[in-house]
């Protein structure tokens, strides 16, 4: 194989297009129109800010008139006599099929309490000092979609400053960073010390929180309050397996999810299952038995689907060989996908506290892409 940094040879088809056959034999075809809008030189682009500089209405719709190329490079001159210059580096990544690979997420299913071996778990200086540490901490938010960081102060602060290196506080009607016990300082049952089945948080925002993080500060003089996880991934699959039709119910139908307080009502609706529209893969699960509003259905059949797939898909999550169930312990900050998985609690007794934060997906994919693990 030779080198696909290198340029074999480049051919101009009849119908406006280069054709390029890299030094490892890949052939790739670029339209004229892609060629143009994709021009780096100075003036078609801010380098200084990664910005095209002009309009797309601006751009001519020009021809080719001539080309030449070396082995590293392709240089155009246009019909209306502008020159481009295209690196072999930079035209082999459009090569669709690894372009479109490169931006895909690749989970890694888990199931039940073995994923306890495989999550990062990393002291705190290690994360927020160490670029190898939180490489570490965004690979396992992206393989498994928890990571759990140790040695942390049991203190609010000190949690936010993880939370800050997770990507930021995400403010929300909860505040930024958040405590909360027993005491209703909003109208949520998880102001409360009842079992909280598995759940994803905010089904009734249209930008669900990206990650959720929580450090248990104190629990005494009592019992419970064990943490729940589950891979909502993992349930999706097994539903699409086992009850194709519920699959396929849960990724069509707009599930609408309610918040309501003196003050605020948030109502949401879409599906449970959110799919990649070209992969067809989850991208986001949208679970939540507490926080689901009061619905009309077009007729019996979508009644009837709305609550056989919803149960079917919950017996994955309430399955405890799925589950993954352990105490938090003060010090230990958990971090987990909201967009994948489910957590919960059980019912508890005693004074139990907890702080943490919400993170924006944006923000945390911001995080795990500077750090070269994604595109
Ligand atoms: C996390 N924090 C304690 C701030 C609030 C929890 C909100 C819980 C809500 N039922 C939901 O599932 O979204
Ligand atoms: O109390 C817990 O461990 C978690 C409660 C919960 O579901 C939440 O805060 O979103
Ligand atoms: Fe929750």
């Amino acid at each position: 194989m030779g080198d696909e940094n290198t340029i074999q040879t480049v051919t101009l088809s009849t119908d406006r297009a280069l054709i390029v056959t890299f030094g490892n034999g890949k052939s790739i075809r670029y339209e004229d129109c892609w060629l143009r809008d994709h021009c780096r030189c100075s003036s078609c682009y801010h380098a200084s800010t990664f910005q095209r500089a002009h309009h797309i209405l601006v751009i001519p719709d020009v021809t080719i008139s001539s080309y030449e190329f070396d082995s590293s490079q392709i240089y155009v001159t246009w019909s209306d006599d502008h020159k481009s210059t295209y690196r072999a580096e930079f035209l082999i990544q459009f090569d669709y099929k690894t372009w479109k690979e490169s931006r895909k997420l690749k989970p890694i299913l888990w199931k039940g309490a073995s994923v306890e071996n495989k999550v990062t778990k990393i002291d705190v200086d290690d994360f927020l000092t160490t670029t190898d540490g939180a490489k570490r901490v965004f690979q396992s938010l992206l393989d498994y979609g928890v990571a759990l960081i140790t040695g942390v102060g049991v203190s609010t602060e000190a949690t936010e400053e993880v939370c800050k290196a997770l990507g930021g506080v995400q403010h929300t009607i909860f505040g930024g960073m958040w405590e909360f016990t027993t005491r209703a300082d909003h109208a949520d049952t998880a102001y409360t010390n009842l079992p909280l089945a598995v759940h994803n948080d905010n089904t009734y925002f249209t930008e669900a929180a990206g990650l959720q993080i929580l450090h248990c500060l104190q629990h005494t003089q009592g019992a419970g309050g064990e943490t729940l996880l589950v891979d909502g991934f993992f349930g999706a699959e097994e539903l699409k397996r086992d009850h194709p039709e519920d699959f396929e119910f849960l990724t069509k139908f707009n599930l609408e999810a309610e918040y309501i307080e003196e003050g605020h009502h948030h109502t949401y609706a879409a599906p449970v299952i959110k799919l990649d529209s070209e992969t067809q893969e989850p991208v986001q699960i949208r679970f939540n038995v507490y926080d689901r509003a009061a619905m009309a259905f077009k007729n019996s059949e979508e009644c009837r689907s709305y609550y056989r797939s919803l149960r079917n898909l919950a017996k994955y999550y309430e399955d405890k060989d799925n589950q993954w169930q352990f105490k938090l312990k003060p010090g230990t900050v958990m971090a987990m996908d909201n967009f994948r998985v489910l957590h919960g609690r059980t019912g508890f007794s005693g004074s139990r506290v907890l702080c943490g934060s919400y993170v924006s997906r944006s923000d945390w994919l911001d995080k795990a892409r500077s750090l070269g693990l994604i595109q």
